[in-house]
């Protein structure tokens, strides 16, 4: 279990996973009224929800693929990282990417939060690193098909 403070401006329980095998939980727009994000505007919009994450697990914030499509929002830092000792409200940075102004509920579903394991590691200088197939190769190296 993660402990989860929920401040409540909009009426919500603990976030929830929408189907069984859902990834993410949603998060909902802790507002009291609603917000017009003009285009290309953004917006740090609160969730009301607090966790305190066990170390070796952050939380991604991802956007939602209904919204992205449908309204032309996406998250700006995405995939936002919630570290484990971080114990502020969550915040989503959301932008309106499309042409027209957009409408945020409040309480509307705006992201969704997914847990993944991390690896923190430890560097050492080096003059040369090992050589592989690939080397310096990137961006495009290996072509298109
Ligand atoms: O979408 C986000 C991203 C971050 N955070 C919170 C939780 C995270 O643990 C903290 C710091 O995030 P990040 O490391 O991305 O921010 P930074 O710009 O590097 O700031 P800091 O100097 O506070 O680490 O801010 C959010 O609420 N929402």
């Amino acid at each position: 279990m993660y402990k989860v403070k929920i401040v409540n401006k909009s009426n919500f329980n603990l976030p929830e996973y929408a189907t069984m095998h859902s990834s993410g939980v949603d998060l909902k727009a802790n507002i009291s009224s609603v917000i017009i994000l003009k285009p290309f505007e953004r917006k740090l919009i609160p969730t009301g929800i607090f966790i305190e994450l066990p170390e070796g697990i952050e939380a991604q914030i991802r956007p939602r693929s209904g919204l992205a499509l449908k309204k032309g929002i996406s998250i700006l830092n995405t995939p936002g990282t919630i570290d484990s000792d971080y114990r502020g409200e969550i915040g989503i940075i959301i932008i309106n990417l499309s042409n027209e102004p957009v409408k945020i509920e409040p309480g509307e579903r705006i992201c969704q939060m997914v847990f993944a394991e991390y690896k923190r590691i430890e560097f050492e200088q080096v003059e040369s690193l090992s050589s592989t197939e690939r080397g310096a190769g990137g961006f495009g190296s290996t072509g298109i098909k």
